[in-house]
């Protein structure tokens, strides 16, 4: 059910129905997120089930992790990591190559248990890096993380609902461990800006969908809309920011939007963020799905793999700083 519209292009949807019993309600929720998938890319979600608690947890674990020394973040440094986890210095990203660097610096944590011995594909699944001397960080980092992917396991559903497919067409390709949660912290933009810096370039996230936690009072993230144009995607509070990644526009064939963002802080004090990409199991084929290659719309992608398809683009994001 639509209930409310922030403004025209974006549109906030209620997930009261998601897990409803009726399937009449889930269908009426999924033919909502059709229409924020096929028109913008992006949409609000409301009732979205983490705890603001929770949320607040990480917030604070956020802050308290960017505020220790360099010298101590530099030690989880992500280029170390064989599979993306752990610190990116400010400037040591870069997701629009025509830009020179990213202003902004991140910590990335993937799926961990108690007790898990770790198989690691050696690209994306692997061991987390955590700090020394932060007590609380680990823990409350993970109960956002549980929480953020439950809610996104709960979309699947609704987005293979939204494509004519059966519910549980996603069931076997994605796992807790297809999901990154990543911190983030842009500092105010300087005044005189840099030349070819943003607090994250123009770019499409990777994955299947991106759920985005933005911090309330510090607006700053854009959406480029089909004209062209930057909406800005104002933070509203209670809802969070549900935004299609390269993985579903690949698989149905630019059905659904994978759309250009970024995010430039010009408020004058820091902001955080925090993005939880959801991808699939590295081996899932991205090919078209039924009904997405017609006469109309001919395939226009290579099949390759989920994971083949990420890590080409994390290397490349990684690669101005890697030495
Ligand atoms: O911080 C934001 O609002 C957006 C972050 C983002 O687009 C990303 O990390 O992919
Ligand atoms: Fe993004």
């Amino acid at each position: 059910m639509m209930t409310s519209t922030a403004f025209q292009e974006i549109p906030i949807i209620d997930l009261s129905n998601a897990t409803s019993k009726d399937p009449a309600l889930r269908r009426a929720l999924a033919a909502d997120i059709r229409n924020a998938c096929v028109t913008v890319g992006f949409f609000y979600v409301k009732n979205h089930g983490i705890p603001e608690e929770v949320i607040n947890k990480a917030v604070g674990a956020a802050e308290r992790f960017f505020s220790i020394p360099i010298e101590a973040k530099m030690k989880l440094d992500i280029h170390a990591s064989p599979n993306f986890k752990g610190y990116t210095a400010l400037l040591g990203e870069n997701v629009n190559l025509n830009n020179k660097g990213d202003l902004h610096e991140a910590f990335d944590v993937g799926w961990e248990s108690e007790g898990t011995v770790y198989s690691s594909d050696g690209a994306m699944v692997g061991s987390n890096v955590w700090p020394d001397n932060l007590p609380g960080f680990r823990e409350d980092v993970l109960t956002y993380y549980d929480a953020a992917v439950r809610l996104g396991l709960s979309l699947f559903p609704l987005f293979a609902l939204a494509l004519d497919l059966p519910e549980d067409f996603f069931a076997d390709k994605v796992t807790k461990q297809a999901a990154i949660v990543r911190l983030l912290h842009y500092p105010p933009q300087p005044l005189q800006p840099m030349e070819g810096v943003e607090g994250i370039g123009a770019h499409t996230d990777y994955e299947c969908f991106t759920v985005l936690w933005q911090q309330d009072d510090t607006p700053a993230l854009q959406v480029m809309n089909t004209d062209g144009k930057w909406i800005d995607a104002i933070p509203i509070p209670g809802t969070l920011v549900l935004n299609l990644g390269d993985q579903l526009a690949r698989w149905t064939n630019d059905v659904f939007k994978s759309t250009v963002h970024r995010a430039i802080n010009r408020t004058g004090k820091g902001r955080y963020s925090i993005p939880l990409f959801f991808g699939t199991d590295y081996n899932v084929v991205l090919e078209p799905l039924p009904g997405c290659v017609t006469p109309d719309n001919p395939a226009k992608y290579e099949v390759v793999t989920a994971g083949e398809y990420v890590k080409s683009r994390l290397d490349a994001t990684y690669a101005q700083s890697r030495v």
